[in-house]
């Protein structure tokens, strides 16, 4: 099952990017033995000042047909991490080929966009920075795999 991250805004050279790429590389690695990932990351920006209605229709047409969405929303579900774990596996298990995580603006994601998702997970009620949840995500993903492989970085 291949994974997308769809995310409004350009992550720069910096920590966060240094972070993000790390455990997107170890996802990677790790989710090739168990049919998870590759993780491409698609960024979009809306130029003209349209808001979250313009960036929801960016965010929708990099959205590959067919593809499972999950958005990731303060309002969505607090889950373990070996229940995110068992989701991607049930996912992946239920034949999905795509999986598109959807990661809003400063203006968060237009309801729209949020209704027509499949699922939509929340790091907490706390509102996290953006490029913040692209690193928390790629670190769950990697987090999800190493689970799945029965590795030992997860000890809980
Ligand atoms: C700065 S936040 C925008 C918050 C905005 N006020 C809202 O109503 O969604 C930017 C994006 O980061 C993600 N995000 C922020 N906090 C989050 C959390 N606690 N759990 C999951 N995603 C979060 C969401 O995708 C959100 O659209």
């Amino acid at each position: 099952m291949r994974v997308q991250i769809c995310a409004v805004g350009r992550l720069r050279k910096g920590p966060e990017r240094e972070l993000y790429d790390d455990y997107l590389n170890r996802f990677d690695r790790t989710g090739r033995a168990l049919a998870l990932g590759p993780a491409q990351l698609i960024e979009v920006e809306d130029k003209k000042g349209g808001g979250m209605s313009a960036e929801a229709d960016l965010l929708s047409r990099a959205v590959p047909d067919g593809a499972l969405i999950c958005t990731l929303d303060e309002r969505g579900k607090v889950m373990s991490s070996p229940d995110f774990a068992a989701l991607l596996a049930k996912w992946r298990d239920q034949g999905r080929q795509d999986l598109c995580f959807v990661i809003g603006g400063a203006d968060g994601i237009d309801p729209g966009l949020r209704a027509r998702a499949d699922a939509s997970l929340s790091f907490g009620k706390m509102v996290w920075p953006h490029m913040l949840v692209r690193v928390m995500l790629a670190e769950q993903l990697y987090r999800a795999a190493s689970i799945l492989a029965g590795g030992p970085y997860h000890r809980a």
